[in-house]
């Protein structure tokens, strides 16, 4: 048995793309000669449903027990907000794993330049790295709110930075060695200690790592203008929520965009960038790709299984190759199709 897998398929079209991600494993586990264990718990909305509580104890635990968390998506009109929230839901579960480094990877791979609707010599060779503060923010400062006034706190320390920072560099070392660091350093106080905290740690221990900075707005437009100039992209936990969904459409399609999130220990949680998608949920157009590439992740980074999380991959990347895929990149496939057709030729 190489790993204990906390498996939360969620809701919508979160309960499919886990459901794909489970059958691929399982197919890649058995070629290796390898056994997983899932255990599957509720969360989410359908935990409200089952039990009134979006993280219910139990599922907490289980998580906290496992070597890894994979995770579908939650959310939907029928819960409000009630699945996200920082001290429940999907915010408590980060913030109770603290896994406080979101890994979000976006590429445009050779041959897969037609999925982006980027013009071909702009979208060749895009491949970055999202580095997103999890934990902290906006996400998780206090509130008020009032019929007339509502007031969000954001608040960070120089710790948190310097913490997520030293993952972006040390990623930047494996990869080409630069990090752009995005602010907003002309107007938010936050913004002015995280770009002293990330220059005073490379400064200190990764001189050796060219790093820029740039302003958020800025970013937003040069990641649609000159999107292959970059290496990896540091940034605070609003900024790269709203930045990673602009540059999944870089690679096509939001559901090609799979996600790591990771803490000091190997224990990860591992999800798709995207969320439930109530407006095709249950009609079997998700694309499971990013929810795959996000489980081949949590076989590299959790499992120690690095050869089979590239063979997860290699079949991804041939199936896309080979013209299948979901309506979304202008395939003919469904979510089990695309999935059984991977299954097939790991
Ligand atoms: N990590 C998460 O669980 C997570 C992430 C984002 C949003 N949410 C929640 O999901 C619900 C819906 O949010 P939303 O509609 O703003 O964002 P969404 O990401 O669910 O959907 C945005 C758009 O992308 C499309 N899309 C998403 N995933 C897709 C896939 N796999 N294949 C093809 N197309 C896909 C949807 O059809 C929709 O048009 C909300 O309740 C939100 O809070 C959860
Ligand atoms: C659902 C929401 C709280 C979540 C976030 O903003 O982190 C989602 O958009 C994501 O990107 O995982
Ligand atoms: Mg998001």
């Amino acid at each position: 048995m190489v790993g204990k897998i906390a498996f939360l398929p969620g809701d919508g079209v979160g309960r499919e793309v886990a459901g794909a991600a489970r059958k691929v494993l399982v197919a890649a586990a058995q070629k290796y000669g390898v056994s997983l264990e899932f255990n599957e718990c509720v969360f989410g909305g359908a935990a409200i449903d089952e039990c009134g509580d979006p993280l219910p104890e139990q599922t907490k635990t289980v998580c906290l027990e496992a070597d890894a968390v994979l995770l579908g998506a939650v959310g939907g009109p029928k819960w409000d907000g009630a699945t996200i929230r920082p001290e429940q839901g999907l915010l408590g579960l980060r913030s109770a794993l603290d896994v406080y480094a979101n890994l979000r990877p976006i590429q445009v791979a050779k041959g897969m330049e037609g999925f982006s609707p980027l013009k071909k010599e702009i979208a060749t060779d895009v491949d970055l790295l999202i580095v997103r503060e999890l934990t902290g923010g906006l996400y998780f400062g206090k509130r008020e709110e009032g019929m007339d006034t509502a007031r969000d706190e954001c608040l960070y320390t120089r710790a948190e930075v310097t913490r997520v920072a030293r993952i972006a560099f040390e990623a930047a070392r494996k990869r080409d060695g630069r990090v752009t660091s995005v602010d907003k350093a002309n107007v938010l106080a936050t913004s002015r200690l995280w770009r002293n905290a990330v220059n005073e740690l490379h400064e200190k221990d990764y001189a050796d790592v060219k790093l820029d900075h740039m302003l958020v707005d800025a970013m937003s437009m040069k990641l649609i203008q000159a999107p292959s100039s970059f290496d990896v992209v540091l940034t605070e936990n609003l900024f790269g929520d709203i930045l990673s969904d602009e540059a999944s459409v870089l690679s096509g399609s939001i559901g090609l965009a799979p996600s790591a999130s990771l803490g000091d220990g190997r224990r990860g949680l591992y999800e798709p960038i995207h969320g439930s998608a109530p407006d095709i949920a249950g009609q079997g157009k998700a694309n499971p790709v990013g929810m795959l590439l996000s489980a081949a992740m949590m076989m590299r980074f959790s499992l120690d299984q690095a050869e089979i999380a590239s063979c997860i991959e290699n079949a991804i990347s041939r199936a896309l190759a080979a013209g299948r895929g979901t309506g979304d990149i202008g395939g003919k496939d469904s979510c089990m199709s695309l999935t059984d057709y991977i299954c097939e030729t790991l």
